[in-house]
């Protein structure tokens, strides 16, 4: 079992993004989300977490698949995906200053640019999990702080029936 969640609402062609004030993640953009409780399945987390951070009552989001890290060759654990779409016309007027940071809609083009720095590392891994109806087991392996490879794998649901 991963200890994190992330997800990601999306309306049009942005998403909404959490700045956090948290010192690690200072000056960070990144999907909602955060540590599963116990006895918490992954989707009742990302829909809690959403609900916290956002205010924003989902009644589902899809699941896209894991992120996982291996830092200096160890497993250091990674976080379930998951990803809502709501109408164009959806109401959520931002950015919006909450106990946890900012609130901002990112459009996709400034989210995916490569020259961006103040994200985290979701470059690597959204536009497949945007594109692709199939769920996917990406895995970054970093040094230190720099990712140093990356690689996605078609998630096998038979194996998790
Ligand atoms: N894109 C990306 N997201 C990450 C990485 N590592 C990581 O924890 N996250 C996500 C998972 C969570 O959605 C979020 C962590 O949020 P958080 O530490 O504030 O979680 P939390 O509020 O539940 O934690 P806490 O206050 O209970 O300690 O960031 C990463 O390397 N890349």
């Amino acid at each position: 079992m991963l200890k994190y969640t992330i997800g990601f609402i999306k309306r049009g062609d942005e998403i909404l993004l959490l700045n956090r004030e948290k010192a690690s993640w200072m000056g960070c953009w990144n999907g909602v989300g955060g540590k599963l409780e116990e006895k918490e399945s992954p989707l009742q987390c990302i829909l809690r977490e959403a609900y916290e951070e956002t205010g924003i009552e989902l009644s589902n989001m899809e699941y896209k698949g894991t992120v996982t890290w291996i830092v200096n060759g160890k497993d250091a654990g990674g976080m379930y995906v998951f990803l809502a779409e709501v109408p164009e016309t959806f109401e959520f007027f931002t950015p919006i200053k909450t106990a946890e940071g900012i609130l901002d809609w990112k459009k996709l083009e400034w989210i995916l640019h490569p020259k961006n720095d103040g994200i985290a590392n979701l470059h690597y891994f959204l536009p497949t999990m945007l594109r692709d109806q199939a769920t996917y087991n990406h895995c970054f392996v970093y040094q230190n702080k720099a990712v140093v490879d990356f690689y996605s794998k078609q998630e096998d649901l038979t194996t998790m029936r």
